[in-house]
């Protein structure tokens, strides 16, 4: 049978087949994915394989198998075994959800997520939520950002989870698709998803990461079915994609509008930043390329570590 992971506990994982029907099963044997060093060999999205088994008229399931991913996300675990935990997989795109002002979300945070989210091969679409509460000032603001994120490729879509204002419209995109919702705290995350679907109590507020010995607990995702067709995976305590280790040269390749000109650049090893001949920096004095955009790409490659945890990985 193949069934699609819906929840994992760390030793058993819940698979739902095709037909609805829900399985709690197990792994056999030792399981390894080439390149990954997890400590979860399954997640939540993966498609597996299983056959039934009963002990004590009990009916449970063995894994065997497990389909090619599409993608994934994974995070880095905090202790000194290096190991990553992937937190799921077949995403077929995230929501972030940005406010301007209440909390403010800055463009450099915008940007990595969006870089880590190109990294992951995760299609993202922007929500600027709380319109309602916006004056002229602020709605130009919007307007303004959404310009720039449209202009490289992203949708935009100004909402309120309050007033229901485009709701519709990201419930049409979630139709049958697998997503997920990012951003800050308290940019109103748990309010739009309760209008989208009411009834469904995702648990973005995670009581406390912290076990009594101080060590982070472990993170596990959930899959929800959406009544009008597709899901949505709940990740509690996770606002940010996380790090992601990428090598200097390749953080342009994850700005669609730098990799679109890097061909451009006289050096093929052009950094964009004090290189000859660049075509990226004649884009940025021509203003085709946004001021705010190339501010992140050069913190993202001078490797402003410190800040890029703080800022695109919380936990409270
Ligand atoms: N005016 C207005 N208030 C909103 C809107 N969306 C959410 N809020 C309010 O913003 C606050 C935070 O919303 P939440 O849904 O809890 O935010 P969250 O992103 O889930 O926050 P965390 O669970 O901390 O990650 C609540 O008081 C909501 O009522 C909106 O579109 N307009
Ligand atoms: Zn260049």
């Amino acid at each position: 049978m193949t069934g699609l992971v819906y929840k994992s506990t760390g030793s058993w994982y819940t698979v739902k087949t095709h037909s609805g029907e829900t399985y709690d099963c197990r792994i056999k044997g030792k399981f390894r994915i080439k390149g990954i060093k997890s400590t979860n060999p399954i997640a939540v999205g993966d498609y597996v394989d299983f056959e039934l088994e009963t002990n004590n008229n009990q009916v449970s399931g063995v894994i065997h198998n497990i389909h090619d991913r599409k993608n994934y996300i994974v995070r880095k675990s905090v202790n000194l075994s290096k190991q990553t935990h992937i937190i799921a997989s077949n995403i077929d795109q995230v929501f972030l959800m940005i406010t301007i002002n209440n909390p403010p979300t800055l463009t450099s945070f915008i940007d990595r997520f969006l870089v880590t989210a190109e990294a992951y091969s995760v299609k993202t679409i922007l929500l600027f939520n709380k319109i309602d509460t916006y004056d002229e000032e602020t709605l130009d603001e919007v307007r303004y950002l959404a310009h720039v994120y449209r202009k490289i490729g992203y949708e935009c879509i100004g909402v309120s989870a309050k007033t229901g204002k485009n709701v519709e419209k990201v419930k049409g995109l979630m139709q049958d698709k697998v997503s997920m919702f990012s951003g800050h705290s308290g940019v109103g995350k748990s309010t739009l998803v309760n209008a989208i679907e009411p009834g469904l109590n995702i648990k973005t507020k995670e009581i406390s990461t912290l076990h009594s010995q101080g060590q982070h607990t472990t993170t596990f995702a959930e899959m929800f079915d959406l009544s009008f067709g597709g899901q949505i995976i709940d990740t509690p305590g996770i606002k940010g994609f996380g790090v992601v280790d990428m090598d200097k040269y390749e953080v342009g390749d994850y700005f669609p509008e730098i990799f679109n000109l890097k061909q451009d650049c006289k050096f093929n090893n052009c950094l964009h930043i004090k290189e000859p001949k660049c075509a990226v920096k004649a884009a940025l004095d021509q203003d085709e390329i946004a001021f705010s955009r190339y501010r992140s790409y050069l913190q993202i490659v001078e490797g402003d570590e410190e800040h890029y945890r703080t800022d695109n990985y919380e936990q409270d």
